[in-house]
């Protein structure tokens, strides 16, 4: 019998893994016992309808929210316990849905301030120019970043992401808000990436942004798992089309 994707990659390493992770609010149950495994090299996208609990599983990876219960593994280290900052050291980086920039500022500028903690001076100046390069996005270097388009200033955020030398990148909604051309920028900037051999992890609603990027997908629904597999698995999964279409 064929094997999935999945399975074929089984045997890559886990870079990130969730164990039995809940959490509950009051008691509401946002997050029910998930476990989850993200390979070293993979581009996987949770999705799942709006409260499926896909925010809270990013926070609680990052560190923002402390599971109920369950643990986080980062390279085989528990990080459950860990700080924020502590998780971004390790090599975990985020790009939240909103972007997180200092608009007075110059791109360059906001690029340096994610940029300082993790380079010397000396390095600083060619380690931005090359991720503006790497971004295609050198031309904007001098603008103020009010002045940039929501597209822009998303790409500026997964430089900034970038900037503090991740081993493992995590995107909310990266396509959020974007029009057909920029959705189509963000989709090969995401792959470009991952070719690189950055890992990532995407959240995502768009059905057809998710099949045309990732490599794998675990649908969330209710705070529970629902399916995993590959995206062409999820996206003929018929119980996958029922909760999408409301069933
Ligand atoms: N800080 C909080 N306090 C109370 N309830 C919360 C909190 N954060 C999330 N929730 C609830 O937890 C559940 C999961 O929310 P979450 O934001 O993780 O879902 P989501 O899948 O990211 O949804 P969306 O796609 O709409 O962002 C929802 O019922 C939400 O109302």
């Amino acid at each position: 019998m064929k094997k999935t994707s999945v399975e074929n990659s089984t045997n890559k390493k886990a870079i990130l893994e969730l164990k039995g992770v809940g959490k509950y609010f009051g008691g509401l149950r946002a997050v029910d016992n998930i476990n989850l495994s993200v390979k070293k090299g993979d581009l996987h996208c949770l999705i799942g309808p709006n409260g499926a609990g896909k925010s809270t599983i990013f926070k609680m990876i990052m560190g923002v929210y402390k599971p109920t219960s369950g643990s986080i593994l980062f390279e085989n280290n528990a990080i459950t316990n860990k700080r924020t900052w502590d998780r971004v050291k390790l090599g975990l980086s985020i790009k939240m849905q909103i972007p997180g920039v200092y608009g007075d500022l110059t791109a360059y500028e906001n690029m340096k301030i994610a940029a300082q903690n993790f380079y010397k001076r000396r390095e600083m100046n060619n380690k931005i120019m090359e991720l503006f390069d790497l971004l295609e996005i050198t031309n904007l270097k001098s603008k103020i970043v009010n002045n940039l388009s929501h597209g822009q200033q998303q790409w500026l955020e997964i430089g900034m992401a970038l900037a503090c030398k991740p081993k493992m990148l995590l995107l909310d909604e990266p396509a959020a808000g974007l029009g057909p051309e920029e959705t189509n920028y963000t989709s090969d900037l995401i792959r470009k990436l991952n070719d690189k051999g950055l890992t990532i992890l995407f959240i995502d609603h768009d059905m057809d942004f998710v099949k045309n990027i990732a490599k794998s997908a675990t649908v969330l629904h209710l705070g529970n798992k629902f399916a995993e597999g590959t995206v062409d698995e999820i996206a003929s999964n018929q119980k996958v089309i029922d909760i999408y279409l409301g069933k």
